[in-house]
């Protein structure tokens, strides 16, 4: 289990002689949701970037399975770890199980040609987040929440058992936030590893396994939701004053 951990290592970055992380000591690994909470601006994309071998840190490293990330084979590690980007209107009208398929991109090469293979596993994909009724639709008219799922759907048929998605619940609806949760956190049960990073630290108690906290580029705090979400650690992320709680 240990081997395919995601890790960051007193990781430091910055720009324009600004940190921008510091010291940052983080992991995740097969059956844990963790989200990653934080003020605008705290880090926590640039964790993701370096996390994902996207970004070169400045100091430390990003390993996964202890490999350092920046020398390993890209496909070896997208077998391995899948970016789940924002759903996003696709400029071409696309099936959702096309979608899906392109999720095989490291399976089949990029220009080659999807088989029956691939759209059995974009179809499984889809079945497994309860949305094959969706294999048909054209992806630009589905809703926020649906392309969400189909987004996620796309990084489970590409095969990696960890998953990384950056604000996965922006633009979601209370309904498709609680839905997308509900989704992640089964598949953390069932041995994937999902770190995400959001703005609704609620949420974030409600469904993960884990929350980590960056504060001004560096991890504050990391436990148990509860352990972590206190009045204190609310104040240092989003500067709260236990008067500005309702009570
Ligand atoms: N290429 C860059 N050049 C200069 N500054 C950068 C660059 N990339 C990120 N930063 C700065 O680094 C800091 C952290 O940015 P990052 O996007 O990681 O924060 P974040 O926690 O994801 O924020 P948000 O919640 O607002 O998305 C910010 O102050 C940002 O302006």
């Amino acid at each position: 289990m240990d081997e395919a951990r995601l890790a960051a290592h007193a990781v430091g970055f910055g720009r324009g002689g600004r940190a921008i992380l510091e010291g940052v000591d983080f992991s995740f690994g097969p059956g844990e949701l963790v989200s990653l909470l934080g003020g605008n601006g705290a880090g926590k994309t640039t964790l993701l970037r370096i996390l994902l071998g996207l970004l070169a840190p400045l100091r430390g490293e990003a390993t996964l399975g202890g490999a350092p990330v920046r020398r390993m084979n890209r496909r070896a590690f997208a077998e391995q770890v899948a970016y789940v980007p924002q759903a996003h209107v696709a400029p071409f009208p696309y099936r959702a199980r096309e979608i899906v398929a392109l999720g095989r991109a490291p399976a089949v090469g990029l220009f080659g040609r999807m088989g029956a293979r691939d759209a059995q596993a974009a179809d499984e994909a889809l079945a497994m987040l309860r949305i094959g009724h969706l294999a048909e639709r054209d992806y630009t008219t589905l809703s926020g929440g649906e392309r969400q799922l189909v987004m996620v759907a796309r990084a489970l048929a590409q095969g990696a058992r960890l998953l990384v998605m950056d604000e996965p619940m922006a633009g979601l609806d209370y309904g498709h936030q609680l839905r997308l949760l509900g989704h992640l956190r089964r598949l953390a049960g069932q041995g994937w590893g999902v770190l995400m990073t959001t703005h609704h630290p609620d949420q974030a108690r409600l469904a993960s396994t884990r929350i980590a906290t960056l504060v001004a580029g560096r991890i504050d705090s990391d436990g148990a939701p509860d352990a972590v979400l206190t009045p204190e650690t609310l104040r240092r992320l989003y500067g709260l004053e236990p008067g500005d709680i309702p009570a």
